[in-house]
């Protein structure tokens, strides 16, 4: 545990995935996929799901009328954003501030400007009007029943530019009635060390305050942390770090460094350990791939690697983790590479099932990895590959087909007519078949004649589908006589394996990796 400050008595996570964190650019999100990440972002327990801006476009508009019906939220009160009113007109016939009204959500969080030059060059109005705005669109919703937050935008830059404007921004929603000021670094410019020192000097107006961080540069979890540290009560922040340009923090990171770092109570622990499976469905969602090294819920958040490392992780797993992945719904995972160790081979093999305690047997499985891997394979990626050398090794590989001939041609036709075929020849238990097959490509021929022929025998092929075929030349420079490692995925549905092949043939590299997703396939899931 790392010296923190107190827990305050109340403290909101607050979620904007819906509304800033779809200001990323190629992100776009129907309503239904809106009210299914609400729905994930509740089970991570978070106080308020901002759900966009109601009367600013159809969609947001309609989120949240079906919202009432469809959603039923367990621990998050949905929250929507909207602007102050426009200048020179009155909150009580601004149409953008009635929407919020209609939206009928119990909070409304209201994005006023703080920086004096935005206000003049920018909303091209006065100080005082501004001032003005916030002040009555601010208390209009308090009268209308509404938990206010306003969303202070460009407050840092703008405290930086004229402290006492920004100050005064901060104060007139407060007066009017804002439950929570928040301080936001629009441009996602600051740095924590400044960060701490403004919040602080905010902290004399007497209101709760909140953190609204942007990631430009890289230090948006950093900072909300700062901010704090600084005495905020109230974080933004978006699932997977999405929004406008380089994004929001990353609110799963600040969650859990608070909650395992600071040691406070923020979220049942059973929502944090949802953590990995929520921001890996909200990413299914968006369609935006959730990056590996994405902390705490990445795939390779915990995965080793290194031999050194794994050596030690066998005498105590945390010894290369700074919190056990549990905790967050994510798991360790060991990596076979030619920078394995003995160590590695050996909790691979554990996890595999495979007892490789006799150091002889894993040294000796380690030197086929490494040469293996020096000749193109790669092990990390293609765990079923990995298997059937362990099995191989240990002599309990047992083929459920075997190999005999197999070939494959290509005919480009002068009438313009091109066809595939192919024909392979196995044996299983003895008994020999073959058959010929056509396809819209080798690959594609040859996995036609595999599966002809082996589905009579072993009907279990029937259920094996290839998700991906990967195909990378690993030798830059040169030219189509280069070795190509092939990756296969494949699934039976409940379960996934990647195979690898290599070969200075593609077709050969091909089909080793093909046969081998068979041979897995049929070993590992029968
Ligand atoms: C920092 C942030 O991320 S804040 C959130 C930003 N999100 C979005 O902008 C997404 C949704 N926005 C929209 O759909 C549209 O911009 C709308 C519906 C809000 C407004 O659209 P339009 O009426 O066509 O105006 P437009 O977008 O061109 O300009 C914004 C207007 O709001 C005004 N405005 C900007 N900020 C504020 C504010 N805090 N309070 C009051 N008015 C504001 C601008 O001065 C401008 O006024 P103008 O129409 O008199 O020039
Ligand atoms: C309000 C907001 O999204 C911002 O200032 O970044």
């Amino acid at each position: 545990m790392v010296t923190t400050p107190h827990a305050p008595e109340v403290f909101h996570i607050y979620d904007t995935t819906l509304r800033d964190g779809a200001q990323q650019e190629g992100l776009r999100l129907s309503v239904a996929d809106k009210l299914r990440m609400a729905g994930c972002l509740d089970r991570l327990g978070v106080t308020f799901i901002e759900g966009g801006w109601p009367g600013a476009n159809p969609s947001d508009t309609e989120f949240f009328q079906r919202a009432r019906t469809e959603l039923d939220l367990q621990h998050a009160t949905l929250a929507a954003f909207g602007s102050t009113r426009r200048a020179g007109a009155t909150a009580a016939t601004d149409p953008q501030v009635q929407a919020l009204v209609d939206s009928e959500a119990p909070v409304v969080c209201l994005v006023a400007k703080s920086h004096d030059r935005h206000v003049t060059d920018a909303l091209k109005t006065t100080l005082e009007e501004n001032l003005a705005m916030v002040t009555d669109t601010v208390s209009h919703l308090v009268e209308q029943g509404r938990r206010v937050f306003v969303d202070c935008e460009h407050f840092f830059d703008g405290y930086r530019a004229n402290p006492a404007y920004a100050l005064e921004v901060v104060r007139a929603a407060a007066e009017a009635g804002a439950e929570v000021v928040v301080l936001c670094d629009t441009n996602g410019g600051m740095l924590p060390e400044d960060m701490g020192e403004i919040v602080s000097a905010v902290g004399e107006v007497g209101v709760g305050l909140g953190i609204h961080c942007h990631n430009d540069s890289g230090c948006a979890v950093a900072n909300s942390l700062a901010a704090v540290s600084a005495g905020v009560m109230h974080v933004q922040g978006t699932v997977n770090g999405y929004g406008e340009r380089t994004g929001n923090a990353d609110l799963v990171s600040v969650l859990a460094n608070m909650q395992l770092k600071y040691g406070w109570d923020l979220v049942p622990d059973s929502c944090l350990a949802d953590a990995t499976a929520v921001c890996h469905e909200i990413a299914e969602i968006t369609n935006v791939q959730l990056p590996g090294r994405q902390p705490y819920v990445g795939s390779s958040a915990f995965a080793h690697k290194a031999g050194l490392h794994a050596s030690a992780i066998k005498v105590d797993a945390n010894m290369y983790q700074h919190i056990e992945p549990e905790l967050v719904g994510n798991s360790m995972r060991m990596l076979i590479s030619d920078m394995a160790g003995r160590a590695n081979i050996q909790l691979k093999g554990a996890e595999l099932g495979f007892d490789l305690s006799d150091r002889e047997v894993a040294a000796r499985i380690t030197t086929t990895v490494k040469q293996r891997e020096s000749v193109g394979y790669s092990y990390e990626a293609s765990d079923a590959s990995f298997e059937l050398l362990l099995r191989d090794e240990l002599g309990v590989l047992e083929l459920p087909f075997h190999i005999l001939d197999w070939d494959v041609a290509v005919r480009a036709g002068r009438d313009g007519k091109d066809s595939t075929s192919a024909s392979v020849t196995v044996s299983v238990a003895g008994q020999e078949a073959s058959a010929d097959a056509s396809g819209n490509g080798p690959v594609n021929a040859l996995d036609h004649a595999l599966r002809t022929v082996l589905e009579p025998m072993l009907p279990r092929v029937g259920d094996f589908e290839l998700t991906d075929y990967r195909v990378r030349i690993l030798e830059q420079g040169h030219g189509t006589d280069a070795t190509v490692r092939v990756l296969i995925d494949t699934t039976d549905g409940p379960h996934a394996w990647t195979t690898v092949g290599v070969g200075e043939n593609v077709i050969e590299a091909s089909w080793e990796a093909l046969a081998d997703a068979y041979a897995f396939g049929l070993i590992r899931h029968a």
